[in-house]
Formats: C-alpha cells, structure tokens, sequence
C-alpha cells in the first residue's frame, strides 16, 4: 500500500506543484492521477519513488516512511514507464528490458533470459527483440517500457503518460493490455495522464487533480462519473457524460439468441446475413445478401457493459451484434432494437 499524508511540495521557485495530497493507494490496485497538465500529477507519483522530496507531509510504502530510506535500493522495488517508453537508445530491446536486472547484479545470461519472460509477458513480437528503439513504432516502444517496469517483477509500477505517445488505436489496444497485465500480476499502480477517458478505463480509483496540486475528488470511476464532487470534476467528466455512463450499466438484460456450438463455417442469421467463423471458432465476418465480406465488429464480452452492447452494433454492418467469450468467439448474438430498448429503459423514456 502506499499513502500519502498531508504531503506538499513547493519548488525552490516558489511554485506550490502539490497541495496536502492525503490519498491511499491499496496494494495490488491501480489509481490514476488525472488533471490538466501542471496540476502536480507527475510530481506527486515522483514522491513515491524519491525523486522528489515532499516539503512537509510523508510518503509511507507498505506503512513505512520512505522518508529515511535509501533512494537507490527504495527504488529497486519500483518499476518506472514513461512517455515514449524512455529507453535506451544504442541497445536493443532485449538489452533495455535485461538492464534493470543486470543493475540487480543478475549474470548476463540469466537477466536476458528473464528479459525474454517480460517481452512474452506484455505480447511484444519476438522478432522484435534485436531491433533498436528507433526500429520500432510509438506502440512497441511502449510496450518495450512496460516490459522493461516489469521485468525484476517490482511490487509497484509508477506509469507517466505512459499511452499518450501513440494514435488513439494503439492506445487503446495498449490499455486492454495493460487490464490483462493487471489482472494477472495485481502489482500496486500509479499511472498518471490528462485523459479522462483513460482514467475511467484503467483506475480501480481516480484522482482529479486541478491547478495548484489539490485533489479534488478520490473515488472510484462510477462514483467520478455519476457524481462528481464539485464543479472541476464536472468539467472534467461533463462530456459525455451520459455515454460513458453507460460503461457501468450492464448489458445482462439485453434478450439473446444462443448460436450453440459453433463450428468453422457460415451460420445463417435471419434472411439476409450469414457469420462467418474461422477454424478458431472466431466470427471473421458478416457476409451480406450478395455475399460482401464485412468486418465483424466488436464484441460484447461476458458481463460485458451497455457500452459494450452499443458499440457492439453500431460497429457491426449487420443490425446484430456479437457476444462472445472474450477471445472472439461469438456465443450468441443481440439484435439492435433490444439495445435501443434497453438504451430507453434506463433513460426512463420507456416503462
Ligand atoms: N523542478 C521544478 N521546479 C519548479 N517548478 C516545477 C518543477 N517541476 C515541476 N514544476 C512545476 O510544478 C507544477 C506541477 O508540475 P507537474 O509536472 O507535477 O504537473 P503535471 O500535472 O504532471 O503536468 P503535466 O501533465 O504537464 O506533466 C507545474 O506548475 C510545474 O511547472
């Protein structure tokens, strides 16, 4: 767990980056800093690590004051990802992510074999591993970063920016990534963005900072969203608010039709459409009445969101959308008047 009591910095210039920033962070959880920039995001995570020393106030890290210890070994337990990933660039990718365990006194061999674990761990293509970072687009150098934050398997990940380098796609895809990482290795997580979208996507918890480095609201994202605490966070979050809203009602109630075992092939649905399912059991694609090949769309995964659902037919180019098992295998299909329904039942405009 790591806790900040009370903590504040006021810069040599005078410049008060952070404003008694009292908030606990619950071991194996993830909370996201997020706030215009220069609101002391960043600042407040680098307390974590020491590389910044609150002016008054105190860092625990698993109920410890940091303030006595030592920055270097303090560190060893911290993985650290930055914009752009941060790596070096005169050594491959393999010898970035080896490095933090070679500095751990790890022999060569050992720390690369490791680095291979960590490479496979955030599904970076292992053709990759001997190119340098200039070598590599914005996404794979991200994940190179995390790669490397992980690699001597810190008990906890600091995270700047660390998706806000990439287009909206990569980013995306590097967020569900980050969700899987997560769920698999519950690490204590402090990632910092300007992203409210992010924010709701990612945090066990969100703080919204404002200008002057006070937190205006700690909370979970549902609570963030549906009731901000003041007039900042409402700003903040305002903005589709509604739709993305919709990211906590579920989507159990949406009627389905159950495909049963699907097999590789086209299954008819309805009279003019047919889904197509490769050997893996994946839907490849809706083909139409005069045997177009569409892409498929996304999928509503199990316990999957209102969001999800809508998402799911609004990408579809057939009026129904997929549920799946969450590996893209479609389990059953929902038709997009029941979404529309179920869309008007929670705004009240349906009884
Ligand atoms: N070393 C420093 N000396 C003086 N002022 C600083 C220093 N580092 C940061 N600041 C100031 O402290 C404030 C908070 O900065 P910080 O980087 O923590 O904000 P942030 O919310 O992370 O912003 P961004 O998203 O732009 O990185 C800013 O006004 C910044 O200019």
């Amino acid at each position: 767990m790591i806790t900040f009591e009370n903590a504040t910095k006021v810069f040599a210039d005078g410049t008060t980056a952070v404003e008694g920033l009292s908030l606990k962070v619950e071991a194996g959880t993830l909370t996201v800093f997020v706030g215009p920039s220069g609101c002391g995001k960043t600042t407040s995570m680098r307390m974590v690590n020491k590389m910044v020393a609150p002016t008054s106030g105190r860092i625990l890290v698993g109920g410890r004051d940091i303030a006595g210890l030592p920055a270097v070994p303090h560190r060893l337990g911290i993985g650290y990802v930055i914009q752009h990933g941060g790596l070096l660039p005169h050594r491959t990718v393999l010898d970035n992510v080896a490095q933090v365990l070679r500095l751990r006194g790890l022999r060569k061999r050992v720390a690369r074999a490791r680095a291979h674990e960590a490479i496979e761990r955030v599904r970076l293509r292992p053709e990759l591993i001997d190119r340098y970072p200039a070598q590599l687009s914005g996404g794979q150098q991200q994940r190179v970063g995390v790669a490397r934050a992980l690699a001597a398997d810190p008990p906890i990940l600091l995270m700047d920016e660390p998706f806000s380098a990439v287009d909206p796609v990569v980013r995306e895809e590097l967020q569900l990534e980050m969700l899987r990482i997560q769920s698999e290795l519950r690490k204590t997580i402090i990632l910092v963005t300007h992203d409210i979208d992010e924010a709701l996507r990612l945090g066990d918890r969100i703080a919204v900072f404002a200008p002057g480095g006070a937190v205006q609201q700690y909370a979970d994202p549902e609570t963030v969203l549906t009731r901000p605490a003041n007039a900042h966070v409402h700003a903040l979050v305002g903005r589709d608010q509604g739709y993305r809203s919709l990211a906590f009602a579920s989507a159990d109630a949406i009627p389905t039709l159950p495909l049963g075992p699907v097999l590789a092939g086209r299954i008819r649905v309805g009279e003019a459409w047919e889904l197509e399912v490769d050997e893996n059991g994946r839907a490849s694609a809706w083909i139409d009445r005069r045997g177009a090949r569409r892409a498929p769309g996304s999928q509503v995964p199990p316990g999957g969101s209102l969001r999800a659902a809508l998402e799911a037919i609004l990408t579809s180019p057939a009026p129904y959308g997929i549920r799946g098992d969450g590996s893209g295998r479609p389990t059953a299909l929902i038709e997009a008047a029941d979404v529309y329904r179920a869309l008007a039942l929670r705004n009240g405009s349906l009884r």
